[in-house]
């Protein structure tokens, strides 16, 4: 295990609750009570306010929250830009590099672990759809690292909230607001602004990340579903305060701005904040948690019920972002053709694999830490083999995806890809129309026989002759 510079500490206290109004105090009396700006705040700290929506936001969007500190954010020199050549992440109308636009399906091979490089500049925009200086899309970016932050320095992105979902290795994030251990399976939100420091303690990391470059995630509506279920409130876990002293030393506070890198100095350690409360923190949560649904009598539903967090448009129903997952399940419907149909779909579909196999695909092709890009109205659907497979298999109740995670992150934007995603990464697949689509064969027999049709509850088909389905009422 690489040394971390700094001393991690033994345990992580969390705040449980999502879109909670959390506080904390690492010291006691550190909070002024019934009021935000006292004239004095207790123990000689500072008082900063972080805001995550506009002052005037809703009060049921308003995202903000109090920070109590050794000094301020602000007393830092003034950012000079870095790495101009070799750190651009904004394909937007700023950037050197822009959207390839393309109807094709992709597949990426797994990509590369990195062991030279820190969480900063592990991050590769792979994929996306518009502009941080507009405040509109979101970015998808691949993270490899194998080397700590320095202990002197602090990143934030001026450009969105961050999702980060850890496909190999384990992440300490010490963040403002307090410490998060990010482990396999668990994924982890660090809102816009949020200063923080990343270290490795079970060595290299790798994961994707989606940047949501307008407003923030919630929670899906439940409807019919009731008030449990899906990804529940409580299991969301935001950090304690957690702080240190230190005004003697140099800090580099790193920032991403319109997909640039930036740095200033300070000499005091940005992580001093000494208690906090609000609304806007960050946060991790559990996969492994997640209260899956699925249809118990017949059809393939919507994989909207596998919504972990969604990033609502203007528009009800319709996201910038959703992030679904594909948890182990059991599958019980019947008379049913129980993979994903095929389809085409207004939303784009970026997906990855956090480990195990994706039940949908057989051949192989999509594996762990590798990616698939099904864009606007590109049509895809289960491969060859998997369709053999699912149209002539027995329906008993079988449980997919255990020991596997499958994800989706499912946007309202047509979904453009980096030049780095398309060609300098060089891991989109040759192969993946050919291997998914050539071994599938018309079984079209005008007036044949093997329509597999649903039969009436009195046992007489409604079609076709000798299907082996079996009965189910809803046809009648
Ligand atoms: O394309 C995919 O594999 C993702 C997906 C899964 C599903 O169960 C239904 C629709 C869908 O897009
Ligand atoms: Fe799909």
């Amino acid at each position: 295990m690489p040394s971390t510079g700094f001393k991690v500490p033994e345990r992580y206290k969390y705040q449980n609750g999502f879109g909670s109004y959390h506080e904390s105090e690492a010291v006691d009396g550190a909070l002024p009570v019934a009021t935000n700006s006292p004239q004095k705040p207790p123990l000689g700290l500072y008082n900063e306010k972080l805001s995550g929506t506009a002052f005037t936001a809703p009060r049921a969007e308003n995202q903000q929250t109090w920070l109590y500190r050794i000094l301020p954010a602000s007393a830092h020199s003034p950012f000079e830009a870095r790495e101009t050549h070799t750190f651009d992440t904004n394909p937007g109308i700023h950037g050197k590099e822009r959207w390839h636009q393309i109807p094709n399906q992709l597949r990426w091979d797994p990509f590369d672990m990195d062991e030279k490089v820190d969480w900063v500049h592990s991050l590769r925009l792979v994929a996306g759809a518009g502009d941080p200086t507009m405040k509109s899309g979101l970015g998808i970016f691949i993270f490899a690292a194998g080397a700590n932050m320095d202990p002197h320095s602090a990143f934030y992105s001026a450009d969105g909230d961050l999702l980060i979902v850890l496909q190999h290795g384990v992440l300490n994030i010490k963040t403002e607001l307090g410490m998060i251990l990010v482990r396999p399976n668990e994924i982890c939100v660090i809102p816009r602004g949020i200063r923080h420091n990343v270290t490795l303690p079970s060595g290299p990391v790798r994961g994707y990340i989606l940047e949501l470059y307008q407003g923030h995630f919630a929670l899906p509506e439940l409807g019919p579903i009731g008030s449990n279920g899906l990804a529940n409130a409580r299991d969301f876990q935001a950090p304690t305060a957690y702080f240190e002293e230190d005004t003697t030393n140099t800090y580099t506070v790193l920032a991403k701005f319109a997909g640039h890198l930036f740095a200033a100095k300070q000499n005091h350690t940005p992580f001093d904040v000494v208690a906090w409360h609000g609304t806007y923190y960050p946060y991790k949560y559990d996969l492994g948690r997640f209260n899956t649904l699925g249809s118990i009598s017949y059809d393939h539903p919507d994989p909207s019920i596998f919504t972990v967090l969604t990033a609502p448009s203007d528009h009800a129903g319709t996201a910038v972002a959703d992030f679904v997952i594909f948890p182990p399940r059991w599958l019980v419907a019947e008379a049913t053709f129980r993979p994903p149909w095929y389809h085409r779909n207004t939303m784009s579909e970026f997906m990855g694999l956090i480990h195990g196999a994706y039940d949908a695909k057989t051949g192989g092709g999509f594996q762990p830490a590798g990616a698939s890009l099904h864009n606007v109205m590109s049509a895809h659907g289960p491969d060859a083999v998997t369709h053999e497979k699912a149209s002539n298999s027995s329906l008993e109740p079988v449980k997919v995806g255990e020991g596997s995670m499958a994800f989706m992150f499912e946007s309202c934007y047509m979904v453009g890809v980096t030049e780095w995603g398309l060609r300098e990464c060089r891991k989109v697949q040759e192969g993946y129309n050919a291997e998914s689509w050539e071994g599938l064969r018309p079984h079209f027999r005008r007036g044949g026989t093997g329509g597999e049709r649903v039969e009436n509850g009195d046992g007489k088909g409604e079609g076709g002759e000798g299907g082996d389905v079996k009965q189910v009422p809803h046809y009648t």
